[in-house]
């Protein structure tokens, strides 16, 4: 029996650009006919496993987790989807290495290395497989080039596989290291990260690497039993294209045991290319619906999504979801709406969004937000493959190994794995492990970090380059900060910066594990720089943020997400964007580069951020982040629209990339002109100038983060809201007329996909009046606050 993924990071699906996604065994088969009836499809969905003692892939099925979701009735004998909070986790991080520093289309790797061809014979799982493993060595052949090997001090030591390592490389007694069955799954080498994972709740879901927590049945890494239970209760769902409507007393499929996404794939490589998504929807219904969400009046409480969920099953629930993704993302060249008539197509998109949130279990706020982003059948594939984990990835730690000696160390463990994919040539994907990876001795020693294949991608994109000067603005756990210290190659220096202090703890250890001495750590507001250090060749902020593409890691941002928490999540990524670019020196002639990266899809945290520091710095552009693939930012959104080089950026979903959803942006710092230059002082001037002036009595306490200040004429409804709360919580009362409460509670739904401008004949209709929500509520009654005097301070 494997060892079960701890860290959530499981399934094992070909990542793009792997051989194993290539692998032709792997691709999900085309279907026949008709397409099959509504389940849960996402690219990338056939899930393959090698076996310990099989020279060739065999694709298999993983158990999915489990879901932790309960099941609540709903006054009236329906079970509908608890909506406690999960536990906020951080997730591990994924860097990379290579030793070649990466530019713009040089991601690629050749494969021309002798591949290793011995035969692994032991057991899988415990300590005496592990031991039996040491011995037979390896159980396929795997590929690797030697264009992935660290240029340390010595390349030509790594000339073949039998070569000893470099002297620089860290020896240890590898057998001297735990092993077996005491392991903790994925293993966690770092006690700190739960005090860590304590601390922290906000802007850091994404990136831990030692942070795992799974149920004790949840697997990243099926056994073959379990697969075969797959097999056996999929089986009805072959034969009859309808299963959803038979299965109306059940929960929804992502709530099932041993439920695989991407089950009865029917797509080819080609659509996946094209799009990432497999629709699987019928669209030919010929049963009767209701939009009850419509005639609830769509609030977004819990309260009225209970209601609005009324008597409606699961299965009924599926059902409607799918049908109405497959309306409305028809054509129009498909022919007139299909849907329901006398309701319009806003009302369709009313009714999915809720059913969407009841079914998923978010608050219909944050579906809507997120419904934006997408058309209604990649929205429902984006929500689906939220409930899938992403693929377990390590990162080659070059200053301590090369990549092939590190496979092959792990498959003499028993570890299967795979190269993540041509775009990196540190990367690993892992299928199956009878030791927790997280454990490993030569985890323990440094050779490789754990990290999700999207983290990867933002130091990818700042391609630091050796004996220069970079600062991690936003560090802990420091799984970006060490992959950029070994494409520095422990040359330049690395300052790590992270406001947090206690997240510094995680920081240090794994900056010592892995070996980087040219880290600095440093524990400043980030929107403190360049006041306390400028001049940088290159700047990454990877900013805390909502964590919406990361929402498999971290389910509670499904429920604890509101507009205010965009809102002050972007104010404060714009601070610190501002102060990551002033911080980078146009003068430098090796960089001159910053990247903003987040795990979060929401235009707000993303192209929104970045269309406001090119506005605010004239003197900065765009520039292409090198990366082979991703999808394009928006130039526009929601009838905004953004500078036209936004399209450089580029976007990373679960469903379409099987990775965490992230966004980067990479920027050139240019000199400024002498128009540009801020009247008095220093770039940083004007940051400055918005923070001090913004600091208020009632400070804005966000969520893991501390003393984050406001200000500016953005930030009004904001700073209203925060000095409401703060009499109120001195039991003041407040005039409900105040000014302040009209501009500052109204409501944002204008933003949302499902509540488009009525047309004159929707406006006729009689419709029930709008659940007003407990937010609207508060929100009135704070509204008639006073205006109450702002104090400002001066810089320290
Ligand atoms: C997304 S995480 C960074 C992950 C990290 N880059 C990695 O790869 O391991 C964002 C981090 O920013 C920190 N942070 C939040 N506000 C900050 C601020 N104002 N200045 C600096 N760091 C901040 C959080 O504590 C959190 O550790």
């Amino acid at each position: 029996m494997g060892y079960k993924a701890k860290n959530k990071q499981a399934a094992p699906q070909p990542i793009p650009g792997s051989d194993l996604y290539k692998d032709p065994r792997n691709k999900p088969k085309k279907a026949k006919g008709k397409p099959p009836a509504p389940s849960n499809k996402v690219s990338f969905s056939n899930r393959t496993k090698r076996k310990a003692d099989e020279d060739e892939p065999v694709q298999v099925e993983a158990a999915p987790k489990k879901q932790k979701t309960k099941l609540v009735s709903n006054g009236n004998g329906t079970p509908r989807v608890a909506k406690g909070k999960g536990k906020a986790e951080e997730n591990f991080d994924t860097d990379e290495e290579d030793n070649d520093i990466l530019q713009p289309g040089s991601l690629s790797e050749s494969e021309d290395e002798k591949p290793v061809t011995k035969k692994l014979k032991g057991k899988k799982g415990g300590k005496k497989a592990d031991k039996e493993l040491d011995f037979d060595g390896p159980s396929r052949a795997l590929t690797f080039s030697d264009d992935d090997e660290p240029d340390l001090n010595d390349e030509s030591a790594f000339a073949n596989d039998n070569e000893e390592a470099p002297a620089v490389l860290h020896n240890f007694d590898l057998d001297d290291a735990p092993q077996g069955e005491d392991y903790d799954i994925m293993g966690d080498a770092d006690d700190d990260d739960e005090e860590d994972d304590e601390d922290f709740k906000f802007g850091e879901s994404e990136d831990e690497d030692d942070e795992f927590d799974v149920p004790e049945n949840d697997s990243a890494f099926d056994t073959e039993e379990e697969d075969e239970e797959d097999v056996d209760m999929e089986a009805p769902k072959a034969k009859n294209g309808k299963k959803a409507a038979e299965d109306a007393d059940l929960p929804p499929p992502h709530l099932r045991p041993n439920r695989k996404v991407g089950e009865a794939g029917s797509d080819d490589d080609e659509d996946e290319e094209d799009d990432g998504i497999i629709t699987n929807m019928d669209g030919d219904y010929d049963e009767e619906y209701s939009l009850p969400a419509v005639a609830a009046g769509a609030g977004d409480d819990e309260e009225g999504q209970q209601e609005i969920l009324g008597t409606t099953s699961f299965g009924d629930l599926d059902k409607r979801m799918r049908w109405l993704a497959t309306i409305l993302g028809a054509k129009a060249e498909e022919g007139p709406f299909r849907g329901l008539q006398g309701y319009s197509r806003s009302d369709h998109l009313t009714q999915l969004q809720h059913d969407i949130a009841n079914y998923f279990g978010y608050n219909t706020f944050l579906v809507g937000k997120l419904m934006q982003l997408f058309s209604p059948p990649e929205a429902l594939a984006f929500f689906e493959a939220n409930e899938t984990p992403r693929p377990v990835t390590i990162r080659t730690n070059t200053l301590r190994t090369r990549r092939r000696d590190l496979a092959q160390a792990l498959i003499n463990r028993g570890v299967n794995l795979e190269p993540i994919g041509k775009w990196s040539k540190v990367g690993l994907q892992v299928f199956e492990s009878p030791v927790p990876v997280g454990a490993t001795p030569e985890y323990m020693a440094g050779q490789y970090m754990l990290q999700a294949a999207s983290s990867f991608l933002p130091v990818m994109a700042l391609a630091p380059q050796p004996n220069e000067r970079v600062l991690d603005m936003a560090s802990a756990p420091g799984g970006k900060t060490t992959y950029i210290s070994a494409l520095l190659q422990n040359t330049g220096v690395v300052f790590a910066n992270e406001l947090n202090k206690a997240r510094t703890k995680s920081l240090t250890a794994n900056i010592h594990r892995m070996g980087c001495k040219n880290v600095v750590i440093c524990s400043y507001d980030g929107r403190e720089f360049p006041k306390v250090m400028g001049g940088f060749d290159r700047v990454l902020l990877d900013a805390p943020c909502s964590g919406t593409g990361v929402i498999s890691k971290d389910p509670s941002v499904k429920v604890n997400k509101s507009e205010r928490d965009f809102q002050l999540l972007a104010h404060l990524q714009k601070q610190l964007l501002l102060c990551a670019l002033d911080s980078c020196d146009p003068s430098s002639s090796t960089g001159g580069y910053v990247v903003y990266s987040t795990c979060s899809v929401t235009v707000d945290e993303d192209e929104s951020v970045v269309d406001y520091a090119l506005r605010k710095r004239p003197n900065v552009k765009l520039v292409d982040t090198g990366l082979e693939f991703g999808v394009e930012g928006f130039k526009s959104f929601g009838g905004k629209q953004f500078h036209s080089s936004l399209n450089l950026t580029r976007r990373f979903y679960p469903h379409k990339h099987n990775m965490d959803g992230f966004y980067v942006a990479k920027f050139k710092v240019n000199k400024k002109t002498k128009a540009q230059k801020a009247p008095s002082g220093g770039p940083s001037n004007e940051v400055e100038m918005e923070l001090d002036s913004s600091i208020v009595e009632e400070k804005v306490v966000v969520p893991g983060q501390q003393n984050a200040k406001f200000s500016n004429e953005e930030d009004e409804a904001l700073i209203r809201d925060s000095k409401r709360q703060a009499l109120k919580a001195k039991g003041i009362k407040l005039s409900t007329d105040s000014p302040a409460v009209k501009s500052s509670s109204k409501k944002p739904s204008t933003d949302s996909p499902t509540v488009p401008k009525k047309t004159p004949k929707e406006k006729s209709r009689p419709r029930p009046a709008p659940v007003a929500t407990k937010k609207e509520k508060a929100a009135a009654a704070a509204a008639t606050l006073p205006t109450k005097k702002v104090s400002k301070t001066t810089a320290a």
